[in-house]
């Protein structure tokens, strides 16, 4: 009987956990802070253009190019996903010294996409959520910060290269702020 019992109970207590674990897949939050990191990837990827592009020269210079001219460089889902691949990519280059990031065309960035901000604006969970998760990725400190821009910034600053943000025409808000993050501007 007891037996019987503790059996029942056992198997209760797995179906709850997994009803609960089911449950949270489905929900972009995941407890108090933490975040559902394939959920997120995808909404950012649903808001594409433009890319991040890195050229990594002999001399151990990187060259990182903002690249989404039509739109003066707003950063886009995918450029976000892309500049940590990039960053990464960067962490991992044995030979670098040293980063120059530019804006394609005759500007720097003009920040967030503000179009893929008014669209996460109007569904469930706000573009600045999204931003803010994706900075957890970015940014380790991001339970002190909430902040993408933050995020930006700790990404580049933890970087082992010598950073310079060579600024042409506009800089404006996060654009402007990613320049906060390079050592020079
Ligand atoms: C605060 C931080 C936050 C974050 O990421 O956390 C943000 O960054 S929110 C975004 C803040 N940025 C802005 O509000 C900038 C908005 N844009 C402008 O003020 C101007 O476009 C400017 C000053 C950057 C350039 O002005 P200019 O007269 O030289 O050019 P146009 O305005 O004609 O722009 C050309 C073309 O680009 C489009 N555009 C510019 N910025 C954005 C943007 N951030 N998102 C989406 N699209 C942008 C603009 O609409 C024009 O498109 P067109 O189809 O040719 O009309």
């Amino acid at each position: 009987m007891a037996a019987s019992l503790w059996k029942n109970l056992l198997q209760t207590t797995k179906d709850r956990i997994l009803q609960i674990l089911q449950q949270r897949r489905a929900s972009l939050y995941i407890g108090a802070h933490g975040y559902e990191e394939e959920l997120i990837k995808k909404k950012l990827q649903q808001f594409a253009g433009g890319s991040i592009n890195l050229s990594k020269e002999d001399s151990g210079i990187g060259i990182l190019t903002l690249n989404n001219p039509k739109l003066m460089n707003a950063f886009t889902g995918t450029m976000m996903l892309e500049l940590q691949e990039r960053v990464t990519e960067l962490e991992n280059w044995k030979d670098g010294k040293g980063l120059i990031i530019y804006g394609a065309g005759n500007t720097f960035c003009s920040g967030s996409d503000l179009n893929a901000v008014k669209a996460i604006s109007n569904s469930q969970a706000r573009w600045d959520e999204y931003v803010h998760v994706y900075a957890k990725h970015l940014n380790q400190t991001y339970e002190k910060t909430k902040s993408i821009n933050f995020g930006y910034k700790t990404l580049l600053c933890r970087l082992p290269l010598i950073s310079v943000a060579l600024v042409q025409g506009k800089a404006v808000g996060g654009g402007a702020e990613l320049t906060t993050a390079c050592d020079f501007r």
